[in-house]
């Protein structure tokens, strides 16, 4: 489906953006691993994680899901039950890597694939640890690419330093270590989101974590919770950047999740001088939560890389819309990371952008644009991608005249609603 964005005059109003991905997935997961019912509130009703629940229906697991409220009748850790078809994840990544640590310590054969996206992102980097652990996995290119296929196995405790900073890899290995024998402790290279830390740690876990260490143990069971999911600050980094970038602008996003694993386009944004301001904060299930106001700013370009960017590493590509209407010149580095999600995303932003008519060039771990560019509406590609679609919608209402974006029901992974409310507060 093609959808075409053009300029607004005003971008004003209270937003309240759908919940936290990341927190979705994990609660269906947890919920199922643990002993009773877990309720959830504000459970993102996007594409990946409802793949998440089709999932644990197929092992067993009873859900019911009405709009944002999720039941989860969990039946202990060792109560999944062997799939009589194959798991397919959908387009999402997180639930393949995640169930794959946790298929590792059943007993019995599970097999996973996935959309042309997901068959091609790595696998490696959580069967190889994993395989460490004594799993019994294969797949194509020996592990390297699903469809995987996991023959459970009796597990014992590594000791992993990760070469990359992953959430995923580092979820996967914590909750194969629910099942194995001994401590396992995974080390990363800068700290990635820490949901499975928080979340695992109210079902019960004894889990510990000290700068970028983590340490589990295993578990005989954990415990059903209530959950109330945050919104996804992925998705308001969406609004947060219009707002900033918009010349009459006034938003407050309501009810944002503020994990400081995840606060990195904050961070950035205020750095480039937005009007940005967190003007209320709560905790919800160890989770920090605020509500951000944000108006229109006089960016200016910065550089930035290293630690923050696992910090922000899904709002890159709509940080490079920011950085077309900042002055001077931004500089993203270290983040090759964004050449394995969902499309490449360093050359899919840059080559959409530049056909809008940005100055970005494409670096070998990241991205140059100069800023203060004037943009054109025209006929864009979404590449499947999501984030790429959001964020070329951002660029449609600032740029003159029509454009047009390909596929853009590709929003609906993480975002279902996402247009209607760009549109919303179009007046
Ligand atoms: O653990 C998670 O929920 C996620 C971790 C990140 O991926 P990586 O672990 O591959 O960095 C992120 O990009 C993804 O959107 C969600
Ligand atoms: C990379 C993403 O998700 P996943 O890895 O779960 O597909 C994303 O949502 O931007």
């Amino acid at each position: 489906m093609e959808k075409e964005v053009s300029k607004i005059p005003k971008l004003t109003g209270k937003i309240k953006v759908p919940g936290d991905k990341s927190i979705s997935h994990r609660a269906i997961m947890f919920g199922a691993l643990a002993w009773g019912k877990t309720n959830v509130k504000g459970f993102l009703q996007g594409e990946d994680c409802l793949s998440t629940i089709k999932c644990f229906r197929k092992l067993g697991i009873k859900i019911e899901q009405n709009n944002d409220e999720v039941q989860i009748w969990g039946k202990g850790l060792k109560g999944l039950t062997e799939p009589q078809d194959i798991l397919d994840v959908g387009n999402s990544g997180t639930t393949l890597r995640l169930i794959s640590g946790i298929l590792a310590g059943q007993n019995f054969l599970s097999i996973l694939t996935g959309d042309n996206s997901i068959r091609k992102r790595p696998m490696a980097r959580v069967t190889d640890p994993l395989r460490l652990m004594g799993a019994d996995i294969s797949g194509r290119e020996n592990g390297k690419l699903a469809p995987l296929v996991i023959k459970g196995q009796n597990l014992k405790a590594i000791n992993f330093t990760s070469p990359v900073a992953s959430a995923q890899v580092k979820s996967a290995i914590l909750l194969a270590g629910l099942y194995a024998e001994g401590i396992t402790e995974v080390n990363e290279p800068s700290k990635s989101r820490n949901h499975t830390e928080i979340m695992l740690k109210s079902f019960g876990a004894e889990i510990d974590e000290v700068d970028n260490k983590v340490r589990i143990k295993p578990m005989p069971n954990l415990q059903a919770q209530d959950i109330h999911v945050p919104g996804d600050i992925s998705s308001a980094a969406f609004f947060l950047v219009a707002g900033a970038i918009h010349p009459s602008a006034d938003l407050l996003l309501e009810g944002v999740g503020l994990n400081p694993t995840r606060t990195g386009i904050i961070d950035v944004l205020q750095q480039m001088g937005a009007n940005l301001e967190i003007t209320e904060t709560w905790t919800s299930a160890g989770e920090e939560v605020g509500n951000i106001r944000i108006k229109s700013s006089n960016l200016k370009g910065i550089k930035f890389g290293g630690d923050i960017i696992p910090r922000l590493i899904d709002e890159i590509p709509v940080i490079a819309v920011a950085a077309c209407f900042a002055s001077g010149i931004t500089e993203i580095r270290d983040a090759e990371e964004l050449k394995v999600k969902e499309s490449n995303r360093l050359s899919t932003i840059a080559t959409e952008l530049t056909k809008l008519g940005a100055k970005i060039e494409e670096l070998p771990d990241g991205l140059r644009i100069e800023g203060n560019s004037s943009l054109t509406g025209k006929l864009v590609e979404s590449y499947h991608d999501h984030r790429i679609a959001m964020s070329l919608a951002v660029a449609g209402i600032m740029a003159e005249g029509t454009t047009v974006i390909k596929d853009s029901e590709c929003v609906d992974i993480s975002f279902p609603g996402f247009f209607e409310m760009l549109v919303g507060k179009l007046d």
